[in-house]
């Protein structure tokens, strides 16, 4: 049996887009309708033809939906949560695919105190956005985390773990504080770098833009594609995860700063030892078959 009929998605980008195409590609009796806060988006989206309905205003959108899943920027989710609150059906199930959850959660409580929620965070996604950058596929194989708090029943969790296993993910459930720093260690962080990098090679006076385009290796080439993620979505991640980044920046400033001084000092053991450590991390994540750069990864399963 299907965990849902009617589900409703708010944001139609990326993410929003890409839960629509899974659902219509994995159960395709289930009736999607959607919205955004942008008209612009929301006609694109309707050209694009993956949505049973596309409705004008966030109430329109849930009025008789099961399940509601908003797809916002996290700074969004609770505007977001706030335009459904008089047009929520009792017993629909809302959750969110945001970034960040601690936050989140405060957010979506205070705009809807009675609403069943439980929050999710699917881990997939890439650096385009809007709704032509989405696809099917895009949850195969990749962990979708649930972070539903003490008060949320069980039977609504175990319907929205059914869903997103539907959608080709593994689910774990998780608490929201250890999620946001989990995350800021395996992708805010990791974010961050790549836009400082990046920032720091376009301010350099002495090597020209051309040169930094004209021999980017293939680690530099790594780092633009990150840094090239929505400016907006990520701007919203980090000042909505604030205390979890904060803790893993000291950790890694002052592990910068040792591996500075074994530099300055010839310490080539150290050097040698840190990198023989995490060449075995990045083994470990190709056994496990988490490696985005295998050839029939992503949209190849599409
Ligand atoms: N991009 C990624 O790789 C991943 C993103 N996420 C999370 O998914 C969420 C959405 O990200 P993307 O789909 O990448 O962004 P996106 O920029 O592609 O789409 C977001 C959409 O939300 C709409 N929107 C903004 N405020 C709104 C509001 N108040 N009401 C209705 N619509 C509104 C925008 O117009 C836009 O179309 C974010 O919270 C992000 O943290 C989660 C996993 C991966
Ligand atoms: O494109 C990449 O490398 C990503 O890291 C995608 C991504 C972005 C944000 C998330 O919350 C989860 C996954």
């Amino acid at each position: 049996m299907l965990p849902f009929a009617r589900v409703t998605i708010i944001g139609l980008g990326l993410i929003g887009s890409s839960i629509a195409r899974a659902v219509r590609q994995h159960m395709p009796t289930v009736r999607v309708t959607g919205h955004d806060a942008d008209p612009d988006v929301r006609a694109r989206a309707e050209a694009l033809g993956f949505l049973d309905d596309v409705a004008d205003t966030a109430g329109a959108s849930v009025i008789d939906a099961d399940l509601v899943i908003l797809c916002v920027p996290v700074g969004a989710m609770g505007a977001a949560a706030a335009a459904i609150a008089a047009d929520l059906p009792h017993d629909a199930i809302v959750s969110d695919v945001g970034g960040s959850k601690a936050s989140v959660i405060e957010a979506l409580r205070t705009a809807l105190p009675q609403a069943t929620i439980v929050p999710g965070h699917p881990v997939a996604g890439t650096e385009h956005s809007g709704p032509e950058a989405g696809f099917a596929s895009l949850f195969h194989g990749r962990w979708c985390i649930l972070t539903p708090t003490d008060d949320a029943p069980e039977a609504a969790v175990v319907r929205l773990r059914a869903f997103w296993e539907a959608l080709g993910a593994n689910v774990e459930i998780m608490d929201p504080r250890h999620h946001d720093l989990v995350l800021a260690i395996t992708s805010h962080v990791p974010h961050l770098i790549a836009y400082t990098i990046v920032g720091t090679a376009s301010d350099l006076e002495e090597v020209t833009r051309s040169e930094v385009i004209k021999y980017s290796a293939g680690g530099f080439r790594d780092f633009t594609r990150i840094a090239a993620s929505d400016p907006t979505m990520w701007r919203d991640v980090f000042l909505n995860n604030r205390e979890a980044v904060l803790e893993i920046l000291q950790r890694f400033s002052e592990d910068l700063t040792a591996l500075q001084r074994a530099i300055r000092w010839g310490d080539g053991d150290t050097l040698f030892d840190l990198f023989s450590r995490t060449r075995a991390i990045r083994r470990g994540i190709i056994e496990q078959g988490q490696d985005d750069s295998r050839p029939d990864f992503g949209r190849a399963h599409e």
